[in-house]
């Protein structure tokens, strides 16, 4: 009999009570339920099957072949000890392919001061068979201790049949330990993969946080990328009301998205939405973004040309209801390097302000400082490069691509996200 996962017996006594919140999403796709945990202890009871944890890949494919870690001892207490993403497969054949397999994604709960206040750069090492990576622990090795209640987990869909999950409490902080060292997660041999790239993690706080990968695309690749996007692409730089005042946006702009979803609108603009078939080098680099980032599945993205230093976009935030309220956006850039911006909202009646005013204020001036000052940060975005939002960023943080006068040449920047 497969593995089963289910949500019935131990859940209700698995803390939820004590930590007063629990969120359920009903959404369009995947099923989805939020546990806010006080327990990061997964109990598979089966008989006659297996228990795999494996990459994102070999869950999508339900691929027995190459588990990160095996269990076959009918009754399975699997320890959350990192942040990030779970993939779980039946080890039966047809098993998983008939829906025996689960998602478990844990994530730094908002409320609760993170791990290890990064800038903490870690190379994602040794992560892709346990899945997220890009959410592991804040260094590898790392002996941080944390209170169990500063995660939640979500179960992502997946699950067509019943199963049987059983959270355990656990009654005291633990150590995060290295995911690599926790899972037997082995190198990767291949050099394209995300555990070969150099991968900067920068925890924001309060679940927040930003990825930068400098050499997400390889440099000559990426030229054609530009080239192919700046000769290809309908661009167009649109009338927007700011203010109940028109004005043309300070950049070119194009805008993708799968069929059947909500329309985007920002300041006043709904800008129309192109299909990924009319453009193939586009799902191209969003195979790659995919890749790179497991458990994402971006549907719709914004493309921005910035045709000199003048060109920019003012501090706002990608905050629209129809991207929920934690999206992942994550952003590629080709083209000339330019400086992208981070600050944490002044205050809530302030913020509701900057948001509203997208495209209105005057760019950013001020060149915020990359240390010294935990409310604001700034990258330098390079040709071929990947950063990625996600978490509360959209919440609780402006961001902005200033005016810069020494930027002479083109910048093309693609920010894919998920409309829910
Ligand atoms: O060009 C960039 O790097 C950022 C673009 C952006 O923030 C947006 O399109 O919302
Ligand atoms: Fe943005």
């Amino acid at each position: 009999c497969p593995p089963h996962f289910s949500s019935t017996s131990a859940v209700p006594k698995a803390g939820l009570g004590q930590m007063g919140r629990r969120r359920r999403h009903t959404m369009n796709g995947p099923p989805r339920l939020d546990f806010m945990l006080e327990t990061l202890f997964v109990n598979f009871k089966y008989q006659n099957d297996s228990v795999l944890v494996v990459s994102r890949e070999d869950y999508e494919e339900c691929n027995t072949k190459n588990p990160v870690k095996k269990f076959e001892d009918g009754s399975t207490m699997f320890r959350f000890d990192r942040y990030g993403f779970f993939y779980f497969i039946s080890g039966k054949p047809g098993h998983c392919k008939s829906g025996q397999k689960l998602v478990i994604r844990v994530m730094v709960h908002p409320e609760v001061e993170p791990p290890g206040l990064a800038p903490a750069p870690h190379s994602g090492g040794g992560g892709g068979g346990g899945g997220g990576d890009e959410w592991g622990p804040p260094t590898p090795n790392s002996t941080v201790r944390l209170p169990v209640e500063s995660y939640f987990m979500t179960a992502l869909g997946g699950i067509r049949r019943p199963l049987k999950l059983e959270f355990k409490n656990i009654v005291r902080p633990f150590s995060m330990s290295s995911k690599s060292d926790e899972l037997g997660l082995k190198e990767n041999p291949n050099p394209n993969s995300i555990n070969n790239v150099k991968k900067q993690t920068f925890d924001l706080g309060k679940g927040s946080e930003v990825v930068y990968i400098p050499r997400f695309l390889g440099f000559d690749e990426s030229w054609k990328w530009f080239n192919y996007l700046n000769k290809e692409i309908p661009w167009t730089r649109p009338s927007i009301r700011v203010f109940g005042r028109s004005c043309i946006q300070p950049r070119d702009t194009c805008y993708v998205a799968s069929e059947g979803l909500p329309e985007l609108r920002y300041s006043g603009y709904q800008p129309h939405a192109y299909s990924w078939e009319d453009y193939p080098p586009l799902k191209q680099i969003l195979d790659a973004v995919h890749e790179m980032l497991p458990g994402s599945n971006f549907n719709s993205l914004l493309l921005n040309r910035y045709k000199g230093g003048s060109d920019y976009v003012a501090w706002h935030a990608d905050d629209e209801k129809l991207y929920g309220s934690t999206p992942e956006i994550a952003s590629v850039s080709f083209g000339c390097d330019r400086e992208f911006l981070l600050k944490r909202k002044p205050s809530k009646s302030l913020t509701v302000q900057a948001t509203k005013a997208k495209d209105e204020e005057q760019p950013a001036r001020k060149r915020v400082k990359k240390s010294g000052n935990d409310d604001q940060h700034s990258f330098t975005l390079k040709h071929g490069s990947l950063l990625v939002m996600r978490g509360y960023t959209q919440r609780d943080w402006l961001h902005s691509v200033p005016k810069r006068a020494r930027a002479d040449a083109v910048r093309i920047n693609l920010t894919f996200r998920r409309v829910l």
